[in-house]
């Protein structure tokens, strides 16, 4: 299956032009052949989350008509990264995921706030997990920080999920534990990561380098440190092959977690 990995430049706080470069982008990934395209996180206004009061999309009405319309048009399904939503006067940081047909599969909500970049101060957080079906694909998506929770993307793979989106922005002082915590959650739940950052080199300070990566944990593909857009072929009949390998599923001790990670 072919995936359009749309490493985009966003614009600050630059809602207008953000939905023009994301058309331009998806548009492209489906003319080469792109069977899914998938975007980063908050692609609509990067982190603006002071203005979060202009810029935010009011209940992601603008955005789910936006990659509902494209979707269906282009007959792409569309991991939607995610964006600056407004519900009943909060702010979330929100991925809706269309199928090639059209209908919306997902609407997510992330679960994990960063502190560190004051997301907290600003948007409230999903309650909800993020389980959904592409064609034959079974998927799940996060959001950037939350791959620093094992235990967040193991609960999306025991629910059924062998291909893991993670949109991101991710900045670029932190890019090893970008690549390690991927790595690492390709090989524990021998799932496929697919994982797309952003690029900006003006107010904020992310440099791409999103990810294939397969589920022995070999990486297919690391996206340049620019504004890129790459078609990755990958197949997914590889999970079924690691996981006959190693057990891991089969071997897991359930009964004795419970609690530990509590105390
Ligand atoms: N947007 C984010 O969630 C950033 C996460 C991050 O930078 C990290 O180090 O974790």
């Amino acid at each position: 299956m072919k995936i359009g990995m749309i490493q985009m430049n966003v614009g600050f706080g630059k809602v207008d032009e953000n939905y023009e470069r994301a058309e331009s982008l998806i548009r492209e990934a489906a003319s080469k052949g792109a069977e899914i395209a998938v975007l980063p996180e908050m692609w609509n206004t990067g982190f603006a989350l002071e203005k979060l009061g202009e810029l935010a999309d009011p209940e992601g009405s603008r955005t789910q008509a936006f990659l509902q319309n494209l979707s269906t048009e282009l007959g792409i399904h569309i991991v939607g990264g995610s964006v600056a939503t407004e519900k009943d006067g909060k702010f979330y940081n929100t991925m809706y995921v269309y199928n090639k047909e059209g209908q919306q599969v997902s609407e997510y909500s992330k679960a994990h706030l960063f502190r560190l970049m004051d997301e907290h101060k600003y948007l409230e957080s999903g309650n909800e997990m993020n389980r959904f079906t592409l064609g034959e694909v079974e998927a799940a998506g996060v959001i950037c920080y939350e791959i620093r929770f094992p235990e967040w993307l193991r609960a999306h793979a025991l629910a059924g999920a062998n291909v893991l989106f993670v949109s991101a922005q991710w900045p670029t002082p932190r890019i090893d534990h970008w690549k390690t915590l991927l790595q690492a959650r390709a090989i524990e739940n021998q799932c496929f990561i697919i994982a797309v950052n952003r690029i900006s080199r003006k107010v904020e300070n992310f440099n791409g380098q999103s990810m294939v990566i397969e589920p022995w944990g070999e990486v297919l593909w690391t996206g340049a440190e620019d504004e890129e857009l790459a078609i990755v072929d990958v197949d997914f009949s590889k999970v079924e092959e690691v996981r006959g390998r190693i057990p891991v599923y089969d071997d897991r001790r359930p009964e004795l977690y419970s609690g530990v990670v509590e105390e």
